[in-house]
């Protein structure tokens, strides 16, 4: 696992939001340089999928070969395929359905009213095997390039939520969660094995009510209490938050604007 997470703090969420748009746009067109292809493992939530706002925007957009992106979910809410909660749904209309990516790397997570029914275990499994399908010999779970993560207020990331089943998951890379507390309450949700397979991890959060939790995990709680403290990159674990959810940790804040 990478070292302590690194932290940049930007003024606002809007600012978080443009900030991570082209530091992913830069990174991935770097990869692409280097190894022919990259691949991203998007997250949910209104941060990440404003991340995919701005990169849509962006006026350097397609300097990514979206034909050569292979495009992953780190969680998915378990909801019927046109239900506007579902992840998939909400990063087509931020950026997929503008960008000419090739639909066989988009790797979606089974709705709950796809071929394999209401049955969101063997949604998992079969997530599960999509993934092991695209790894490198031997492996289970591709070596993501880069991984976006959102964080909860009371610390869970991806679905993985406080002293739940699958903060304790350490053989599955994708598993079912059930009874979460923020709703749909059933998702299917990468674990911390397959979490940690990625080169690099990029938290992305923004406002006061994430304060506490980024306090904590930045000054060592435990994954299971907290699990967003277990999400780190095999290289790099990149923390990029904005001045409010950094106000109660001892970061460096950035320049006044
Ligand atoms: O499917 C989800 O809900 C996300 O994967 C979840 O982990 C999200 O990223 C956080 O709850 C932060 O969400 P906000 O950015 O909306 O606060």
């Amino acid at each position: 696992m990478s070292p302590s997470p690194e932290v940049v703090v930007h003024a606002d969420a809007e600012l978080l939001a443009a900030a991570t748009a082209a530091r992913l746009l830069t990174k991935l067109v770097d990869l692409q340089a280097a190894n022919g292809s990259a691949s991203v493992v998007l997250t949910g939530g209104g941060t990440g999928i404003a991340v995919l706002e701005q990169l849509r925007h962006s006026p350097a957009r397609d300097a990514i070969d979206w034909a050569r992106l292979d495009i992953y979910w780190g969680d998915e809410r378990f909801v019927p395929s046109a239900d506007g909660e579902r992840n998939e749904l909400q990063a087509r209309e931020a950026l997929l359905d503008h960008v000419p990516v090739d639909p066989a790397r988009v790797h979606a997570m089974a709705p709950s009213d796809g071929v394999l029914g209401d049955d969101a275990d063997a949604a998992a499994a079969a997530y599960a095997e999509v993934l092991a399908a695209n790894a490198g010999p031997g492996a289970a779970v591709p070596a993501f390039d880069v991984l976006l993560l959102g964080l909860g207020g009371e610390g869970h990331t991806a679905s993985i939520f406080p002293e739940s089943p699958a903060a304790y998951e350490n053989e599955r890379s994708v598993v079912a969660v059930r009874d979460c507390p923020k709703p749909p309450p059933t998702r299917i949700s990468l674990t911390f094995p397959a979490i940690r397979q990625a080169a690099e991890v990029w938290l992305i959060t923004a406002g006061e009510a994430k304060a506490d939790a980024v306090a904590l995990a930045l000054s060592g709680a435990g994954e299971v209490q907290l699990p967003v403290a277990g999400a780190r990159g095999s290289q790099r674990t990149l923390w990029l938050v904005d001045k409010a959810a950094a106000g109660k940790s001892s970061v460096p804040s950035p320049p006044r604007v």
